[in-house]
């Protein structure tokens, strides 16, 4: 039997007056790499910041059953969007914040967590760069660190909006490569919102379009 981990039953949300989801209806399952697209303004990051709490439904619900709820879900934002990261810290400066919510405050980090902070830097390849500024890297690299943050907190389930903006082509396959395997061997759940579906059509298992209001399974 497959095991779901996120049901949205029957959400509505208007920002204001205007309607932007209604009645959307979606399961995901452990293991599923999900695409998620749309065409500018269809309600994608709307749905993902009702998936996060970060919004609150007009009508509907949004469940979850990842073992200690919202907890196991991480976020990688837009590439575009952390402006806060433009002072000068180290990438593993970067990922031990992650860490901090679970470690109780500004304190020494123990071993186990370098040890974290080792295993997620190695798995998107980037171990090399640990003591490195984050402002001098570039855009797919950058996005690395990202996932790799994500990672440190042990999700169970990854979502990722448009994480291929401002990466080049090489950059991009590497972390399709990335996705693919932390998806496949180490059993995370993707949801990935993109604009580029050729590009990862062969990697994700499925395929969900928001177009007028609703959304639909397309592969
Ligand atoms: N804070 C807000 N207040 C009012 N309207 C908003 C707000 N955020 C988004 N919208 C509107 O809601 C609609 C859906 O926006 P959303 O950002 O979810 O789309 P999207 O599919 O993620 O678009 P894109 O591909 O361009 O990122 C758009 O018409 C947008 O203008």
């Amino acid at each position: 039997m497959k095991e779901k981990l996120l049901e949205i039953k029957n959400l509505k949300f208007k920002y204001n007056d205007d309607l932007v989801l209604d009645d959307i209806n979606f399961d995901v399952y452990r293991g599923d790499y999900i695409a998620l697209i749309g065409s500018n303004g269809a309600g994608k990051s709307t749905l993902v910041k009702l998936i996060l709490n970060q919004l609150k439904p007009l009508e509907g619900t949004v469940s979850f059953y990842t073992e200690n709820g919202i907890e196991n879900i991480g976020y990688v934002p837009q590439l575009s969007v952390p402006s806060s990261l433009e002072f000068p810290i180290t990438v593993s400066e970067l990922l031990s914040l992650a860490l901090y919510p679970k470690n109780k405050g500004f304190r020494k980090l123990k071993s186990y967590h370098k040890e974290k902070i080792t295993n997620a830097l190695n798995l998107v390849g980037m171990n090399q760069y640990r003591d490195r500024l984050y402002t001098e890297l570039s855009g797919g690299q950058r996005q690395r660190i990202l996932i790799a943050k994500t990672l440190v907190a042990t999700p169970e389930f990854l979502i990722l909006d448009e994480p291929m903006t401002g990466v080049d082509k090489e950059s991009k396959e590497a972390l399709f490569h990335l996705l693919s395997h932390i998806n496949k061997q180490h059993n995370i759940t993707i949801l990935m919102i993109t604009h580029n579906l050729e590009e990862i059509e062969n990697n994700v298992n499925k395929v969900y379009e928001i177009k007028d209001k609703k959304i639909r399974e397309v592969k």
